[in-house]
């Protein structure tokens, strides 16, 4: 209803205005398609240098040669990431850094949602392994770079993209890989919970050793795209019928990662969830400074990382 009424605003809602980002390096995932797509046209369009980082060449290069064409922007370009492989992400940071340029952004946007009970090449459950591990493991691997690029005028931003699905996500500690019981909707929202948490440790982590970085986490609305292949054909009918009216486009869905990325006020600014571009409560247990602590110390031993300082490829 709240995007119903922004759409129906006279003159329709207004265009943010942002600050031109010439010179600035940001790194996009999934940004091939849907919400992702529309954050690397958007953030191009500002004249950022922008990387899609996916795990599908051909249509990551459709989506590179359409961005440049529309924003006459050159500097976009697609890496191959597959984030459900531990060794893809590695090969990935290995490419990114033989560039040698800076990262002022980094936006961990793809996903999967309710994909039927599978594991990735490292045998985690999907959507944990791809949604979280892949994303905490990207940006461990990157932090450097990012800690490197940030300035105290103008901090490296870590947006990472989850999900009102959180609020009913239950973290099992004990049995992340959903093992025991598997159900889609549990596994979706545990991964997206996972990312809540997992934003406000680094943001802890971060602040802790006077990094010049920033980690904030959004939620995109719900907005019509392909992550919904997955559902029933009943669900498929009722988003067919309905999707035009109460879906958000995904150009509108990238909105609110666009403003963590580049707005000026929230400069400085880390450890908030974002929705609608407005600073949200999350869930009550994604404040738990010791379930973020236990979920960091699990996560660095899946993805077979020491600890922060650690980044060896
Ligand atoms: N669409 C919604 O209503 C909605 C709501 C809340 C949150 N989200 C979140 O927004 C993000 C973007 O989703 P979307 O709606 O644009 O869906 P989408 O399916 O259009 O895009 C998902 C992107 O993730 C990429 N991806 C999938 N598997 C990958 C892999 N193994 N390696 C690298 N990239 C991979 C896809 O190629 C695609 O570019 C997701 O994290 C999703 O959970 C979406």
């Amino acid at each position: 209803l709240h995007q119903l009424l922004r759409r129906l605003r006279p003159g329709g809602p207004p265009a943010p205005v942002f600050p031109t980002q010439n010179g600035n390096v940001a790194i996009v995932t999934g940004g091939a398609k849907g919400i992702g797509y529309h954050t690397v046209k958007h953030l191009a369009r500002l004249g950022m240098h922008v990387i899609i980082a996916g795990n599908d060449e051909s249509e990551g290069q459709e989506a590179v040669r359409k961005i440049k064409e529309e924003t006459v922007n050159e500097k976009v370009e697609f890496l191959h990431c597959d984030l459900a492989s531990m060794k893809s992400i590695r090969q990935f940071v290995q490419q990114f850094r033989a560039k040698n340029c800076p990262l002022h952004v980094l936006v961990n946007n793809a996903g999967v949602m309710l994909v039927p009970e599978r594991k990735t090449e490292d045998g985690f459950e999907e959507h944990f392994g791809l949604n979280y591990l892949g994303h905490f493991l990207l940006t461990n691997l990157l932090l450097e770079t990012l800690k490197q690029s940030g300035t105290c005028s103008r901090n490296a931003r870590v947006i990472t993209v989850s999900s009102a699905t959180h609020y009913v996500g239950r973290l099992h500690l004990n049995d992340l890989q959903s093992r025991c019981f598997y159900s889609p909707h549990g596994a979706y929202a545990q991964s997206k919970l996972a990312l809540v948490l997992f934003t406000y440790q680094l943001q802890h982590l971060v602040t802790a050793d006077g990094s010049h970085v920033t980690a904030n986490v959004v939620d995109p609305g719900v907005v019509n795209t392909e992550l919904y292949k997955n559902v029933c054909w009943a669900t498929k009918v009722v988003k067919w019928m309905t999707a035009w009216l109460f879906f958000k486009t995904p150009e509108e869905g990238a909105s609110t990662s666009i403003y963590a990325a580049v707005s000026p006020e929230l400069e400085g600014v880390g450890g908030i969830y974002l929705y609608n571009e407005q600073r949200t409560k999350s869930t009550d247990v994604s404040y738990d400074d010791e379930l973020q602590r236990r979920l960091w110390t699990e996560s660095c031993k899946m993805t077979r990382i020491s600890d922060v300082g650690s980044r060896d490829l």
